[in-house]
């Protein structure tokens, strides 16, 4: 038994560059919250997730209900989370990650405090996150390049040390640039900003440059189901998968009879209560997970499991994150034997952290650490300035269409 004896809820706000999306484009700075499980003697879990508002307020709700519990006692963790969201409370401002509902609501509550008490309990027993869920498949994880169409800085800032990328030849210089930095060895491009035809340009301009990097291409559902299957028939032979063309699973289905590669998503099936329609539709051929809004890390191994025994893939999906949502994704992802893809992360993006040494991806590849827990620790004086830069930086929730429009006043979201 090892009780907890405090819960802290820190959000911290993080530099982001000038990434464009389907609905706008990224604002200077991301949110996240940092959790730390305190369970005394110097032992601390770690977990980290959302950082807007109304998640904030679910977590700070939950935070005092756990004191006194034993960290390993995860289902009492799960039922103390459940009684003090309540039920039918639906808050999700997290990014394109698909339909929100109460369910997905409490999933990605439970993960943050479930991701902290398992590194406490790796701790606690010396061992590894990892072990914990049944031992590692694999010692390294692999990551793909994740490039972004994008301006050179914000407005008014100095541009980034990353420039202009708005055609296919930028996108090109950004690939051997994040490529040569971390030796990623498949590359996505997120779309659903220019016209489909203009963004294929890259897409034939990738494959021409890397011809032994696997492509995948995701608009986030801005085209329609005639663009989806007109666009994926150009792409036949260039792309592993296609990611979300088009919105829903039936609009997603349609796609899928037609397309000549899979079709991916973390749009359309982001519960477990969207698995049978989708399968049944046969709409997926690949299951992006997200361990902060499929409920933690072994619920993340049931995603594994399901996506199994229906024969689909699975890749991972990740939105801005900071070093400790890497090391539970580098962790879960090692004892996950489907993981048919290198996994998505925003990591290169990012200048600032909360973590001392973060875990470093090399040769396109995190290794699975050995250390006890998720084998991270925090950095105290940068918490405080993240946490300071969060108070200060007027940002509360994630809103890129509404940055946008305080930019190009006339503009609307993509949709082709
Ligand atoms: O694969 C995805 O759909 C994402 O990574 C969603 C994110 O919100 C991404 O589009 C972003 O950060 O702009
Ligand atoms: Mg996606």
């Amino acid at each position: 038994m090892a009780t907890i004896r405090q819960v802290t809820i820190t959000p911290v706000a993080f530099r982001d560059p000038a990434l464009l999306n389907r609905v706008g484009v990224h604002e200077p700075f991301a949110l996240r919250s940092v959790i730390e499980v305190d369970c005394g003697d110097g032992v601390i879990g770690l977990g980290e997730s959302y950082g807007d508002d109304a998640f904030l307020g679910l977590l700070r709700a939950v935070a005092p209900t756990l004191v006194g519990l034993d960290v390993f006692d995860l289902e009492i963790v799960a039922r103390r989370v459940t009684a003090a969201v309540g039920p039918g409370t639906v808050t999700d401002n997290h990014g394109l990650t698909g339909t929100s509902s109460a369910a997905k609501t409490l999933r990605s509550v439970f993960s943050a405090f479930e991701v902290a008490c398992l590194d406490a309990v790796g701790q606690l027993t010396g061992r590894p996150v990892v072990d914990l869920l049944g031992g590692r498949v694999r010692e390294h994880v692999p990551f793909s390049a994740y490039l972004f169409y994008k301006w050179a800085g914000h407005p008014a800032a100095a541009p980034d040390e990353w420039g202009a990328a708005l055609d296919a030849d930028a996108i090109v210089r950004q690939a051997h640039r994040m490529i040569s930095r971390y030796g990623f060895g498949s590359i996505k491009l997120k779309g659903g900003v220019l016209p489909p035809d203009e963004e294929f340009e890259a897409i034939q301009a990738l494959a021409g440059a890397f011809p032994h990097h696997p492509l995948r291409w995701d608009p986030n559902a801005a085209w329609t189901v005639p663009t989806a299957i007109r666009i994926a028939d150009k792409a036949a032979g260039i792309l592993e998968y296609l990611e979300d063309p088009t919105a829903g699973i039936a609009g997603m289905a349609q796609v899928a009879r037609e397309a000549p590669m899979p079709l991916a998503t973390n749009m359309c099936v982001v519960g477990f209560e969207d698995i049978p329609e989708a399968v049944d539709a046969r709409a997926i051929g690949v299951l992006l997970s997200d361990h902060h809004f499929w409920g933690g890390l072994r619920q993340t191994q049931y995603v594994a499991a399901v996506a199994d025994t229906f024969d689909i893939g699975l890749s991972m999906h990740s939105n801005s994150h900071l070093g400790i949502s890497l090391a539970a994704m580098v962790h879960v992802a090692a004892s996950t034997p489907r993981l048919t893809y290198a996994c998505d992360t925003h990591w290169p993006w990012k200048t600032e952290d909360v973590v001392a040494e973060p875990l470093e991806i090399v040769g396109g590849a995190v290794a699975v650490p050995r250390t006890p827990g998720l084998g991270v620790r925090l950095d105290r004086d940068a918490l405080a300035r993240l946490h300071q830069q969060y108070l200060t930086c007027g940002v509360r929730r994630r809103d890129d269409t509404g940055y946008m429009r305080r930019i190009r006043p006339d503009y609307r979201p993509g949709s082709w």
